[in-house]
């Protein structure tokens, strides 16, 4: 307790289940003797406080016992002093005179009742807990490897999609609706290779490389190239029509958000905009390209008929040949299987993306 004609410092304290700590307001403090003898504080030091530049000192006898180290920092504004408690528990109250002294009162930045401290504390164990269990897991040695080459492969493919997407606009700009007709001619180049690149999507998650399934990407890709090299590359009466333009756009329009979400991605990095658009804008993209790829599915199946371009030889007593355009007729079937089976997919990552923000956030 305080002796009379000492100077005390104002002190404010706080508990938690295994300590106390105490707040002296002393700016600047200097020649600290701090201690606990006889379940006792001990404090002595010079500094700033209410009374100005002096000596100042207290002593506070414990309502229950208390282990003898103190701990102390000092701060330009106070002192901070963490006293260990010999038995974890609750105390009613910090001093053992009933009557509370004048110069203590409750630190309420610190403060917390004790279900409030139960939570603190199972907070706390559950994080090391976590960062245990963690540095449990073996680390992957070429996490740095796969990351450099999913960037790269990425960069790649939104160079060259941005390059198709800037070209078409220009063009547009420029051409007006006359730019719909030699789109294929223009562009189809550096589709191809980046249609022929997008394989390696089929590849990464079989060979574990991106968290996702194979036949998503499996179906994306086939669904493409299908049309990109057959449809469109076998067919030179194919290659004018307007409805190439729409497809192409479709087609870019969501990678020149999709890849640079990656890209992000693969150095952990997130940007919450570009992370929107990648996951709404397929919404009204993914059944426009899928309609468009239809459309010009149906537009190349009298040409198929008339041409017998890819065509299957049947024996003589079948006829002479069995039309592709069969199989487009079918084709168009199973391309609806796909929108279907992409766009459950695509709606499942939506709802885990923004449901794992939604849990960061709180
Ligand atoms: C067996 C043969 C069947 C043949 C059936 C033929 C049917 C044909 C139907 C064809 C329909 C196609 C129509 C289509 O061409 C129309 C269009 O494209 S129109 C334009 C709009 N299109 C779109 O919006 C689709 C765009 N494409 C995609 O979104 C993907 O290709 C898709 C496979 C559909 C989905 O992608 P994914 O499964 O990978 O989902 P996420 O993006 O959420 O990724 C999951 C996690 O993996 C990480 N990841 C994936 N790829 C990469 C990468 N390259 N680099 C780094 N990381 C990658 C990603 O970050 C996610 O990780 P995390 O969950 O940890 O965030």
């Amino acid at each position: 307790m305080s002796r009379e004609n000492t100077l005390t410092p104002h002190v404010y304290w706080a508990q938690r289940h295994g300590e106390i700590y105490l707040r002296v307001e002393l700016s600047d403090a200097q020649n600290l003797n701090i201690r606990v003898q006889e379940n006792t504080l001990c404090f002595k030091g010079q500094g700033h406080g209410a009374k100005g530049e002096n000596e100042y000192e207290f002593s506070l006898d414990f309502l229950k016992p208390v282990k003898a180290e103190v701990t102390h920092r000092s701060t330009q504004r106070q002192v901070n002093i963490t006293v260990k408690k010999r038995e974890r528990g609750w105390w009613d109250r910090l001093a053992a005179q009933e009557r509370k002294p004048l110069f203590l009162a409750p630190d309420f930045d610190r403060w917390l009742d004790e279900s409030d401290a139960e939570m603190e504390l199972r907070e706390k164990e559950e994080k090391l807990n976590k960062i245990l269990f963690e540095s449990r897991i073996p680390k992957d040695p070429y996490l740095g490897l796969k990351k450099g080459y999913l960037f790269m492969y990425n960069l790649v493919q939104f160079l060259g999609f941005s390059w198709i997407f800037v070209n078409m606009t220009v063009r547009l700009f420029i051409l007006g609706q006359d730019s719909f007709y030699d789109t294929f001619h223009t562009i189809a180049d550096v589709m191809y290779f980046c249609q022929i690149l997008a394989v390696i999507e089929v590849v990464n998650p079989a060979l574990r490389l991106v968290r996702t399934g194979v036949l998503p990407p499996l179906i994306q890709v086939f669904g493409r190239n299908f049309l990109l090299f057959i449809i469109l590359g076998a067919q030179e009466d194919m290659q004018n029509k307007p409805v190439v333009f729409f497809i192409f756009y479709l087609w870019s329009t969501i990678e020149i958000f999709r890849y640079p979400f990656y890209m992000l991605a693969c150095i952990d990095t997130e940007w919450k905009l570009l992370t929107w658009l990648r996951y709404s804008l397929w919404i009204p993209l993914y059944p426009l390209g899928v309609i468009a790829e239809a459309v010009a599915v149906i537009q190349s199946i009298p040409i198929f008929d008339e041409t017998k371009v890819l065509s299957l030889p049947l024996p003589r007593a079948l006829g002479t040949s069995l039309s592709f355009s069969y199989i487009l007729q079918l084709y168009l079937a199973v391309m609806f299987l796909g929108l279907f089976i992409n766009f459950r997919h695509l709606y499942k990552m939506r709802k885990r993306r923004f449901r794992a923000k939604k849990k960061k956030a709180n």
